[in-house]
């Protein structure tokens, strides 16, 4: 993979070993499996590019806050091959935006994803091929996962299988009132192959995953706030009356979080990121080199010129 090269090279030609670099080190941020995974990136790209239809659509706003859409409508938002790879190519995007905080994942046409494209699921149906696009996929959701921005998946309509899956590769899940997550994957004889099932266990616990995946449960909105799953609800029918469409109730409910400057939003991300993922004393060390980013900077200058009060 060639951000993973990228990222390998830099870290070796680093003579200078800045918290940056020992960041990246630490976090092993970006991707899962390398070539020394026996996972050969253009080989898979180029057989995910053979299953065109889609498109993943990603649109940077002023305010800091992005907007990736997933974009199949007549298939209900499936993810074809060529999906797969345009959703890397717009992660790589949202890896360089020195701006970002936060971003919104949704699908088009009032409905968000219903996995994978069952007419590519079933012309790579040897065992092979599935792992390497798992292996793909992988890649693509634990880099969305760790991007420095804050993340809602904003889910209206359905979301299943691979499209359930998708939804715990973001920081929060906010539901649409009428909405469904549900973990299919055992009525299509599968488990999750995309990560979700280990995000999800870190999400609702090892309890609510059995059942969730094990009964392939609906979850509603109300089922989904009372489990972890979900983070919050938004009300479709109101779509309209003062409130805003779902879209910009969704970025209202994000931009709590990401109100401020960017550097600083990012880092709040980076030491949550390393405290969900590293261990203990490694989270600390990363804590201390992201806190190094920020002490003395100009938002932290300016706050102490400002003599803040936090009534
Ligand atoms: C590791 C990844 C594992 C996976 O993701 S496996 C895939 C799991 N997903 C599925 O099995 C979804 C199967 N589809 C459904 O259950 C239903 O289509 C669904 C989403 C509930 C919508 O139902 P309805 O509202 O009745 O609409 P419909 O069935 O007429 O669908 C409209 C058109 O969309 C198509 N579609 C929906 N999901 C698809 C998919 N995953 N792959 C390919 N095509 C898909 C469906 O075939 C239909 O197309 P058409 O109009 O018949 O040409």
């Amino acid at each position: 993979m060639v951000v993973c090269a990228l990222r390998r090279q830099l870290l070796k030609s680093s003579s200078r070993c800045g918290p940056w670099t020992r960041l990246l080190q630490r976090q092993s941020s970006g991707c899962v499996y390398s070539s020394s995974d026996g996972f050969n990136h253009q080989e898979i790209r180029e057989k995910l590019q053979a299953f065109p239809g889609g498109s993943i659509d990603l649109l940077k706003q002023d305010s800091g806050i992005a907007v990736l859409t997933i974009n199949n409508p007549s298939r209900m938002n499936a993810f074809s091959g060529s999906m797969m790879v345009d959703l890397e190519e717009k992660v790589t995007q949202l890896e360089n935006w020195t701006y970002g905080k936060g971003l919104i994942v949704c699908g088009a046409a009032e409905t968000f994803c219903s996995g994978s494209d069952l007419n590519a699921v079933r012309a790579i149906s040897n065992p092979q091929d599935g792992m390497k696009m798992c292996m793909f996929m992988q890649n693509a959701l634990t880099r969305l996962l760790r991007l420095p921005l804050i993340s809602v998946a904003l889910v209206e309509g359905r979301a299943l299988g691979g499209g359930a899956e998708l939804t715990t590769a973001c920081d929060f899940r906010v539901m649409a009132s009428g909405s469904v997550v549900q973990f299919v994957h055992k009525h299509m004889g599968l488990v999750p192959g995309w990560g979700g099932a280990a995000r999800l266990v870190r999400i609702v616990g090892s309890q609510n995953a059995l059942k969730l995946l094990g009964g392939a449960v609906k979850v509603d909105p109300e089922l989904g706030l009372h489990i972890g799953l979900s983070d919050g609800v938004l009300d479709a029918q109101q779509e309209g009356e003062g409130v805003g469409t779902l879209r910009q109730q969704a970025e209202n409910w994000l931009s709590r979080y990401t109100k401020g400057p960017a550097p600083v939003i990012q880092a709040v991300k980076k030491v949550v990121l390393s405290g969900r993922e590293l261990p203990l004393s490694e989270a600390l060390r990363t804590e201390k080199d992201v806190f190094g980013t920020v002490w003395g900077g100009p938002a932290n200058l300016q706050a102490l010129a400002s003599k803040p009060k936090h009534k």
